[in-house]
């Protein structure tokens, strides 16, 4: 598989390649050059296998040749081999229409442990083959921060500068990143939000001073490897609701817009797919982009669900890309027209495009609480404020009941326990696996929200490439 940047100008690049470049050097963001295409016997072929066997069959053609199938296999075996449940992505029933995809049940108890897991594993063997050295950079309003630590932590061949908006994620999400103590492992706390965190990241990849000296990777969705470990739950979970022959939609609480266009691969890919409704809180700049064609950044307001306080959605770019004709030289243009304004409008085509299969729905704080509380009262089911947006989505999209709805589950409930708390009545706790989070030290540097502060103190810690 060949991949090519969402701008143009950037050189195509295998599987290996976009793995460990993350962004494209033109700073678009890669796709594969075409999608892979299952047919409905191929895909009724998949009912029954293991998550690791299901994992290979769907990602096999995006990682060829850079890997071997027993490569794959080996890698996926080692990820998955570290959830609690064998399952790995459970669905549970909440009732006739609505379905729970729990994607929590990773090291860090976030959806963001089946990517990452893999993702870390990746890394290790192409810098293992290639005998190199990887700065990674990241940004996170929370959860893609300790799963890329729990993935590189004490690993040789990496170093970790993960930004956080200090202040702007929950308690046990920063203990989950600033209390793992590996040499290896920097977390920053900047001033400003995970928009700004996000901004200097991307600046970074495009910094020749910074490009020159290191070999910088994402762990963000940004990089495609991230997305590609995500299509698989969406089959997973349609073929135990009787895919390829029934259709099945989705809903799923949305932020940098990665989740929900992995979703978006699985149906270019030929499963049957209703629709994909696209979750926001209050941070809404998608569910405006869907409905009305405006995708213009206002200021991000802080939430209970900490993690979709987002306001640019890097996997946007991915999306109009694709409905808006493949044409790399057209979306930079746009896409720089966004950078200077912090504003733009969706062209008719990728309105039509994207109009497809994207329904949004939007929740503030009361409908998040609401849901939070149906969620325990009638299914006896606690859910974190993410996947209550997610679930206020799925019960107000007016999708036919014939349908069943998977809302994914995206964290899981003790990592947000005051907001759980407040909406239900219940604490949740921590499983036992998280161990003694407040009972260790941490460590964390905080910065100003600015690019060169933070420049220049990963170039002064990371290890040149070789
Ligand atoms: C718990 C949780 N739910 C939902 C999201 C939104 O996912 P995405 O950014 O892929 O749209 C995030 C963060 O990204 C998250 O951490
Ligand atoms: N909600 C995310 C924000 C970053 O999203 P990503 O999927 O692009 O890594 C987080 O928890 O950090």
């Amino acid at each position: 598989m060949e991949y090519i940047s969402t701008r143009g100008s950037a050189q195509a690049l295998d599987f290996e390649g976009v793995t460990l470049a993350g962004l494209a050097s033109d700073g678009g963001l890669y796709v594969p050059r075409e999608w892979p295409r299952f047919t409905a016997a191929q895909i009724a072929d998949m009912r029954g296998l293991s998550y690791v066997e299901l994992a290979v069959r769907v990602m096999l053609p995006f990682v060829t040749p850079s890997l071997t199938e027993d490569e794959l296999r080996d890698l996926c075996t080692r990820a998955y081999g570290r959830f609690a449940h064998e399952a790995v992505t459970p669905l549970t029933q909440f009732d006739q229409q609505h379905w729970l995809l729990e994607l929590f049940h990773g090291p860090t108890l976030a959806f963001k442990d089946v990517a990452l897991q893999l993702l870390g594993r990746l890394f290790e063997h192409f810098l293992q083959k290639n005998q190199d050295h990887l700065t990674i950079v990241g940004a996170t309003s929370g959860d893609t921060g300790s799963a890329a630590i729990d993935a590189v932590a004490g690993r040789e061949r990496v170093d970790i500068f993960m930004l956080h908006p200090k202040g702007r994620v929950s308690d046990v999400q920063r203990r989950q990143m600033t209390t793992v103590r590996a040499p290896n492992v920097h977390n920053i706390a900047i001033e400003g939000s995970f928009d700004d965190a996000q901004a200097m990241v991307k600046r970074m990849f495009v910094d020749d001073a910074m490009t020159g000296r290191f070999r910088i990777s994402a762990v963000n969705s940004i990089n495609w490897a991230r997305l590609m470990a995500q299509v698989v739950y969406y089959f997973a979970a349609a073929l135990q609701l009787g895919a390829p022959d029934r259709k099945v939609a989705f809903s799923v609480p949305t932020g940098n817009f990665g989740d929900v266009f992995a979703g978006y691969v699985a149906a270019q890919m030929g499963l049957p797919i209703e629709r994909l409704i696209v979750a926001t809180n209050i941070n809404d700049i998608l569910y405006r982009a869907l409905t009305t064609g405006d995708y213009s950044a206002g200021t991000v307001t802080p939430t209970a669900a900490p993690s979709m306080d987002i306001q640019v959605s890097s996997n946007f770019e991915r999306l109009l890309f694709d409905c808006g004709g493949r044409d790399g030289k057209a979306l930079a243009e746009q896409m720089r027209g966004f950078e200077a304004s912090k504003a733009m409008q969706l062209t008719n085509a990728q309105r039509e495009g994207a109009a497809a299969l994207f329904t949004s729905v939007r929740a503030d704080g009361d409908d998040m609480v609401r849901a939070m509380a149906w969620a325990a009262e009638n299914c006896g089911e606690v859910i974190d404020p993410h996947t209550a947006i997610g679930l206020h989505g799925a019960r107000n999209c007016g999708i036919d009941p014939s349908v069943p709805i998977v809302t994914l589950a995206t964290a899981h409930p003790a990592k947000f326990p005051d907001a759980v708390e407040r909406a239900t009545g219940m604490r949740p706790h921590l499983p036992s696996r998280i161990g003694n989070l407040f009972d260790r030290q941490e460590a964390v540097v905080e910065l100003p929200g600015d690019y060169d502060a933070v420049a220049s103190f990963v170039a002064e810690r990371a290890t040149p490439s070789s």
